[in-house]
């Protein structure tokens, strides 16, 4: 039978889920949020029974829910969902929320909490996964192999989830504004911008890839380009005049460690 998985929060994160999981065509999806135009079309779109009652969603019995609403909304909206059979997982997106949190609302049940990113939607995900080390069988095969259908898994410790999901979850918009600064600088050259989306497109999935593939550090693939005498080391220099690491480095001070309380 073909798993019922339920989103609980069909927005950005949700939605991503979502359409990585409908690209799968293994898994029949409901959902649980607030009715809206975008929901609905969205709904639509990916075959997804979307319902605005928590009872409604706990009477569709899904084998699997995953929570991506407000981190600061989650633990209530957990609390609605407290009749689900026991035996239902739950998985929990929530930045800075925690296990514990949940546990107090949810019961004994599996329950595992991810941070997950938005290139899910094309099933090429980071997803952080902290399991606890009590997770039964068959829920941890189950998260692992819906999660797994959605990119790369990688287990971390609970305590590990909040950098993680700097890095992971929010490190896409990081990569996205140099994305978007790149293209300017192509623009002032003469660049077609259109042009230049493709090509900085193209780069940075390459360079992902390439890391991802020969596991060599990103100063040793920096020193395959920037030839001796070169252009490369020019623009590097510029970009450590300019406090270019120094500036992701603050960025991931500045986003992590911020939980929020119920
Ligand atoms: N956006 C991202 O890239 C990532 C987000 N997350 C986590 O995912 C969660 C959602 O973030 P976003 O998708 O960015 O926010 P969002 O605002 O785009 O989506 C939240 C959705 O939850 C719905 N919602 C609000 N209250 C609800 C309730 N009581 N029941 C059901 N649905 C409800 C909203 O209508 C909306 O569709 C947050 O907890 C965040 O920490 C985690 C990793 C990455
Ligand atoms: O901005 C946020 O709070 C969420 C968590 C990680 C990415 N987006």
């Amino acid at each position: 039978m073909t798993e019922k998985i339920a989103i609980v929060g069909v927005g950005a994160m949700g939605g991503a889920i979502a359409k990585g999981l409908y690209n799968t065509k293994q898994y029949q999806l409901l959902g649980l949020n607030p009715v809206n135009p975008r929901v609905t079309q969205l709904a639509e779109d990916l075959e997804m029974t979307v319902v605005n009652d928590p009872a409604a969603l706990v009477n569709l019995a899904p084998g699997l829910v995953i929570l991506t609403t407000p981190a600061p909304l989650t633990v209530a909206t957990a609390r609605s969902l407290a009749n689900l059979p026991t035996t239902t997982p739950v998985v929990s997106a929530a930045a800075g929320i925690t296990q514990e949190q949940l546990q107090a609302v949810l019961g004994d049940r599996p329950l595992a909490t991810m941070i997950p990113n938005t290139p899910v939607a094309v099933n090429a995900g980071a997803i952080g996964l902290a399991l606890p080390q009590e997770m039964v069988e068959p829920a941890g095969t189950l998260i692992k192999e819906v999660l797994g259908s959605l990119g790369t898994v990688i287990e971390v410790k609970e305590a590990d989830l909040d950098v993680v999901g700097v890095i992971g979850g929010c490190g896409p918009a990081f990569v996205d504004v140099m994305m978007d600064a790149l293209s300017d600088g192509a623009v002032k050259h003469g660049l077609n911008r259109q042009v230049a989306y493709q090509v900085i497109a193209a780069m940075v999935a390459g360079t992902g890839k390439l890391a991802l593939e020969t596991g060599l550090a990103p100063a040793l693939l920096r020193d395959q380009v920037a030839s001796p005498g070169g252009t490369t080391i020019r623009g590097i220099d510029a970009l450590e005049q300019h406090g270019f690491r120094a500036g992701l480095i603050e960025a991931v001070d500045q986003a992590s460690g911020g939980h929020y309380v119920d």
